[in-house]
């Protein structure tokens, strides 16, 4: 039987990961440096991101190794982790009253095998002042999630309307992993 490594260094990963029935798995974070390829779609991006961290973590022969990449995407603007408060309140600005997608690469490696897919899902923000986002990122969720939203947390308040699969937002789509961790030959039901 394979050991599952989640090499992601998010507190949701792995909180979902358990949610889904997966208890035992080791935890190693990878370093890498978001860069990626010119003319790339959202999809593409996340995909890429999701390999480089695959790529920058040590495993051993019978280890599972996943890793995933979230990022919000506006039009043609790309929308990562917030670098500060100010940056945040940009980012809430510009999403607010209106739609994006969230994008989630994930990549399954064992040893040299490699399988990687993408997920989108459309979120539809309500509007709201700048009162209430200055309010929101005082808090202190948005900052360590791309886009400067948690929407599993006080960021749902946000949010008017979800097309597509929350747990893909929240950075980790468990069924599109699920259907991926049995062409490795583990089944979870
Ligand atoms: C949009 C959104 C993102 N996020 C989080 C999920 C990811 O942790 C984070 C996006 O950053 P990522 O670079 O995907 O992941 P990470 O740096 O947190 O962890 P690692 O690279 O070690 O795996 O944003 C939420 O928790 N809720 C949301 O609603």
């Amino acid at each position: 039987m394979a050991r599952i490594v989640l090499a992601s260094g998010s507190p949701r990963r792995q909180e979902l990961l358990t949610r889904i029935g997966i208890r035992d798995f080791t935890v190693r974070v990878p370093q890498v440096e978001e860069w990626y390829p010119q003319g790339l779609t959202p999809p593409e991006i996340v995909s890429y991101i999701s390999r480089e961290k695959s790529q920058a973590v040590p495993s051993e022969e019978d280890e599972i190794v996943i890793t995933a990449d979230t990022m919000v995407f506006l039009d043609q603007q790309r929308l990562g982790k917030p670098k500060d408060e100010a940056d945040a309140l940009r980012m809430l600005t510009d999403l607010a009253g209106r739609r994006h997608t969230v994008c989630t690469g994930v990549t399954l490696r064992q040893g040299q095998r490699s399988l990687t897919r993408a997920q989108s899902t459309d979120v539809y923000f309500r509007p709201a002042g700048r009162e209430e986002l200055t309010a929101y990122i005082r808090g202190g969720e948005p900052m360590d999630k791309a886009g400067a939203y948690g929407v599993q947390g006080q960021g749902a308040l946000l949010v008017e309307r979800i097309d597509g699969d929350f747990f893909n937002v929240m950075g980790l789509p468990v069924l599109l992993l699920s259907r991926m961790l049995a062409e490795f030959g583990v089944t979870l039901l």
